[in-house]
């Protein structure tokens, strides 16, 4: 079956659960879970019973996408993403972007927990993204047949009227939101303190191993985009201190606050 048939069948099924167009789609990264339970009239559909999804692997990622009302728009939230160190493809892991955007969404809002490079920043803050650097060493739109256009212009991917809305929106909150660029890591290792100051040289802010390849198809698919980090750990060699999965959780788990009157002021009011 084509990507286009697959999209269609996963469309299909996902509109029989839940009929309302969403008009934001919204992924949520490592511990940003919790978000999902602020949505309204929701239906929750897990990953494994829709067509041709892929299914989470990793903590922190529930494996459900949820459809509902927040602020008084129609959302679709992914609550767990796909990184292409789980093993699969670039295709694989961007496929539910290709579906968000067939069910409907014009905006994209894409959420990570990244290691901070700029020693300006805290752990703890959030960073609204003015690009990326693509580490990874491969694009979604490799391959014979894509889906859409090809040679697509990434020189404003994300959108800077969201990321001024987005830094007006935080000064209502208790939140210190950076502007900054986003690198993008193979994983699933973090980095070495070499590799850092390497990425820190290139111009990068921060590093995870998400969002570039979802970037990538919803700018070829011509959607709004709003990037997100949270500093859950400055990056390797900046402190003297060892790195885990476990401090990236527990530093969402102490910031998931702030982000929820942040996000839904945004959403209502913005986006
Ligand atoms: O990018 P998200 O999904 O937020 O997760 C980040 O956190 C995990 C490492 O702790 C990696 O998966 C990295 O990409
Ligand atoms: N690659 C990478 N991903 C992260 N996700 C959260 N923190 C980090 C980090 O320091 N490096």
């Amino acid at each position: 079956m084509d990507t286009e048939n697959k999209i269609q069948e996963a469309v299909s099924y996902i509109r029989e659960k839940y009929a309302n167009p969403p008009q934001i789609g919204i992924i949520l990264g490592s511990g940003f879970s919790f978000f999902q339970e602020h949505l309204q009239d929701s239906t929750v559909i897990a990953y494994s019973d829709i067509p041709n999804f892929p299914v989470s692997t990793v903590e922190g990622h529930a494996g459900n996408l949820v459809m509902g009302k927040c602020q008084g728009k129609e959302l679709c939230v992914m609550a767990g993403r796909f990184h292409y160190y789980e093993g699969y493809t670039m295709q694989d892991i961007t496929f539910p972007v290709r579906v968000m955007a067939a069910l409907g969404i014009k905006t994209l809002v894409v959420t990570n927990a990244a290691g901070g490079i700029n020693k300006s920043y805290s752990v703890g803050d959030f960073v609204a993204l003015t690009d990326h650097i693509n580490l990874l060493g491969s694009s979604p739109l490799r391959g014979k047949e894509t889906s859409g256009q090809r040679f697509i212009d990434m020189t404003h991917c994300y959108t800077s009227e969201l990321r001024d809305q987005a830094i007006e929106t935080s000064k209502n909150h208790d939140i210190t939101l950076h502007q900054g660029v986003y690198a993008a890591t193979h994983g699933p290792n973090f980095e070495t303190p070499a590799e850092i100051r390497m990425m820190r040289v290139m111009g990068a802010d921060l590093v995870g191993m998400s969002t570039v390849p979802e970037v990538i198809v919803a700018r070829q698919l011509q959607l709004q985009i709003l990037g997100i980090s949270c500093v859950t750990n400055m990056a390797a060699g900046v402190l003297d201190q060892e790195l885990s999965h476990h401090e990236v959780m527990d530093t969402m788990d102490k910031n998931r606050q702030k982000f929820v009157g942040f996000i839904e002021e945004l959403i209502a009011n913005k986006l």
